[in-house]
């Protein structure tokens, strides 16, 4: 579904991302771990080609998001890790207006803004300004708007920050829906006991490279997800 070969991403003398290389299968969750500045975002932001990269390939189900980048963007949805949607518009204006760039039908979009509305408590406030909304509703609105055109990959940036737990927990009954029905989730995350329990796979990255990767039992065998982090994380200091 997602394959990321040697990619390498600079800012200036700052190299963010050092010849990482991963692939995720259809029906995996898969975790993304690493200490503040790793390189996560970035990661995330290549593979949705909102960030042009230096080196390297990024396939999303066998098409290069540098060469077929409308192809790729209309099989994924992006959650960045700061909500930061169009204030101006109200909660529904703005899931239809994603729903026309998918070309979502009537019917489909009607349904499942009423699904994914009702389930994250957030119908009646689809009608408000996004700007009267909280750091939490805007991320279910985030949510909504990415599973509306039931894409083949979800890539999610910190997705349960300002999560309620009701939320926290229906966002990953639907992560393991999409995986359920053939589809991948790629996600980073600093909280290591949700990555234990959610993840089917894991890569660790520190200073741009990627330390280790693997399914969860390989990457951890029978210490805490929490364990190893923090061991390779000292390790390589
Ligand atoms: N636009 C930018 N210009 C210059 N440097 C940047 C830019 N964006 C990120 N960086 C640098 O690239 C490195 C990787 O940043 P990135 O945001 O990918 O890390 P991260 O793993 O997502 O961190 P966090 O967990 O704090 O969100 C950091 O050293 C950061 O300072």
């Amino acid at each position: 579904m997602l394959k990321i070969e040697h990619l390498t991403k600079t800012y200036g003398e700052k190299k963010a991302v050092d010849d990482l290389s991963l692939q995720i299968r259809r029906g995996e969750i898969y975790g993304f771990i690493g200490h503040n500045g790793a390189g996560k975002t970035t990661t995330l932001k290549a593979v949705t080609g909102i960030l042009q990269f230096d080196e390297g390939e990024i396939l999303i189900d066998g098409k290069s998001v540098r060469t077929s980048p409308l192809e790729c963007k209309r099989e994924i949805a992006y959650i960045p890790d700061n909500p930061d949607l169009y204030d101006y518009m109200t909660g529904i204006k703005y899931l239809n207006f994603i729903a026309d760039i998918f070309a979502v039908s009537a019917a489909d979009r009607q349904d499942r803004i009423r699904k994914y509305a009702d389930l994250f408590e957030l119908t009646a406030d689809l009608a408000q300004p996004i700007a009267a909304y909280s750091h939490g509703m805007k991320q279910k609105l985030a949510i909504i708007a990415a599973w509306l055109h039931q894409p083949k990959l979800i890539i999610m940036d910190e997705p349960f920050v300002g999560l309620d737990p009701k939320a926290s927990h229906l966002l990953k009954g639907m992560m393991r829906e999409v995986c359920d029905e053939g589809g991948a989730i790629f996600f980073s995350t600093h909280v290591l006991e949700v990555a234990e329990k959610l993840c089917d796979k894991v890569a660790i990255i520190k200073g741009g490279k990627l330390i280790r990767s693997g399914t969860m039992e390989e990457v951890k065998g029978d210490d805490s997800l929490e364990e190893v982090f923090l061991e390779l994380e000292d390790e390589s200091c």
